[in-house]
């Protein structure tokens, strides 16, 4: 099969003091990609570069064949369609001026789709759990759960093929967080949109990945199926991410 993406030997430095030193991943079509890693290991580096927002110092990304390099606005527009991020901070990231159909609609306007988008809107709607009656509203009358269901429909707004979660639900309340995950899974896995979530949280990316990478300072220390590498750890980094964090319900069969 032919993968998505795929990134070889990625090395970033700043100021000297390397950041990432080597690192290699490839996702394929349908996958579900949990980059786990403690603070500092490099993970939000790591996503930028994947994101093409800035270039390695060396090594390739590529999407399906096609090579990445931030560059010349325009020249990536058919990547910025294909791949979209589901940030961390839902009340950060979502404008307070825009109702939530404008914050959805945002992403095919900005990719100039032609057409009036309230159908899409209201399927969005529908995609992520959310009352229509909520179109209307602006972000401030939202709760944090359904501020981060927003940010998922404006990212499946232009039918990515993959979607990229930052720390997707670290800045929810416990009690939320669950159903969320279990939202970005299900919604990803109806839109046909594969996904990489950067975490930190061990019991997040065993909820809903359906494989793994633990990355330790700056490289990869083991990766696998999720099962295989968190049920039967080869690096310490992955025995002490394992003993950090507290375990989620595991997903109802
Ligand atoms: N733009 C930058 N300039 C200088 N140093 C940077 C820059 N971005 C990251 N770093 C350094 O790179 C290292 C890795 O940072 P990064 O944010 O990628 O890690 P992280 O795994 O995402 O951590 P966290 O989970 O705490 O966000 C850190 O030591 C950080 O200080």
């Amino acid at each position: 099969m032919t993968a998505l993406l795929t990134a070889t030997g990625l090395m970033k430095s700043y100021r000297s003091h390397p950041v990432l030193d080597g690192v290699g991943l490839t996702v394929h079509p349908g996958d579900r990609l949990g980059i786990l890693g403690a603070s500092g290991a490099g993970k939000s580096t790591l996503l930028r570069l994947l994101l093409a927002v800035e270039a390695p110092d060396r090594g390739e990304i590529h999407f399906r064949d096609q090579p990445v390099r931030p560059g010349r606005p325009g020249t990536l527009a058919w990547f910025r369609r294909a791949v979209q991020l589901v940030p961390q901070d839902p009340y950060g990231s979502l404008s307070p001026r825009m109702t939530v159909a404008e914050i959805i609609a945002e992403p095919l306007v900005c990719l100039r789709v032609p057409g009036d988008h309230t159908a899409r809107v209201r399927e969005l709607l529908a995609a992520v759990d959310l009352d229509p009656a909520l179109a209307g509203r602006r972000p401030a009358a939202l709760s944090g759960g359904q501020r981060q269901r927003v940010a998922v429909a404006r990212a499946l707004a232009p039918e990515p093929q993959l979607l990229i979660a930052d720390e997707p639900v670290s800045a929810l309340d416990a009690t939320v967080r669950v159903t969320v995950l279990d939202l970005l899974r299900e919604a990803s896995e109806r839109a046909g949109a594969a996904l990489v979530m950067v975490s930190h949280d061990v019991a997040a990316v065993r909820r809903i990945c359906t494989s793994v990478a633990v990355l330790h300072q700056g490289r990869i220390a083991e990766s696998g199926g999720v099962e295989d590498v968190l049920g039967r750890p080869g690096s310490q980094a992955t025995r002490d991410l394992l003993a950090a964090v507290p375990r989620l319900p595991s997903v109802p069969a």
